[in-house]
């Protein structure tokens, strides 16, 4: 499995997101997790949280359309509220993330809008920064463009490979998504109408 592959089917940040939404001072709740791939370790993670599952495996659907279509009507079936894309790697079409604007969260690792895309964290040791991180941000039709909620900073070392540098982030990215969750979930921050970060506290 190519490195970034192999730490998207730990769903590490699905049990960070599990974890925190069992905390009592949680707003939010997990009511089931969809994967898009059968058998990956998120599934068995949410099991084992006593959460419930779905696969909807995009090889068996002929459009994009249908197959975000199915996972629309999974959300519903289960009065989802909040959408948390946790290792998705399928792009949304635009009629999905239009509907589910200001509802759908994602974590990419790195400092937006620097490194967008895949492997980020490749892209950060090429580009030689010295700081990258990870960014909460909501789901955009563009790509890695959403307004961001939370961004942690992490520091390159001289002696890092990607798979170091990603452990690094990997440890950000569990502090940082559930506090993204917090903070939408309990109403704290939201999407304005014109599509920027509104924080309901600040002036
Ligand atoms: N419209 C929209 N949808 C998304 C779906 C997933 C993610 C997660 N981060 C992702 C960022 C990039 C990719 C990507 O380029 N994958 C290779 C192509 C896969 C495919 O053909 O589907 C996937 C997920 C982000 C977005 C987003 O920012 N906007």
């Amino acid at each position: 499995l190519k490195m970034s592959n192999y730490s998207v089917l730990l769903g590490t940040n699905l049990q960070a997101l599990i974890e925190q939404a069992k905390r009592p001072c949680s707003s939010a709740e997990i009511v089931v997790v969809i994967s898009n791939k059968p058998g990956v370790q998120g599934l068995k993670r949410a099991s084992l949280a006593g959460i419930q599952t779905r696969v909807v495996d995009h090889k068996l659907f002929g459009s994009r359309a249908e197959f975000d279509g199915t996972i629309d009507r999974v959300l519903e079936e289960f009065g989802v509220e909040l959408v948390c894309l946790a290792g998705f790697m399928r792009i949304l079409t635009g009629t999905f993330v239009k509907k589910w604007n200001g509802k759908l969260l994602n974590i990419h690792p790195s400092l937006l809008p620097s490194f967008k895309g895949v492997n980020a964290q490749k892209q950060a040791l090429q580009a030689g920064v010295r700081v990258t991180g990870c960014t909460v941000h909501f789901v955009a039709e563009e790509v890695d463009a959403g307004a961001i909620i939370v961004q942690e900073a992490v520091p390159v070392l001289g002696s890092d490979t990607e798979e170091s540098l990603s452990d690094r982030i990997r440890e950000a990215e569990h502090r940082a998504f559930p506090a993204a969750l917090e903070l939408v979930a309990s109403g704290a921050v939201s999407l304005g109408e014109d599509g920027r970060i509104s924080w309901k506290s600040h002036s």
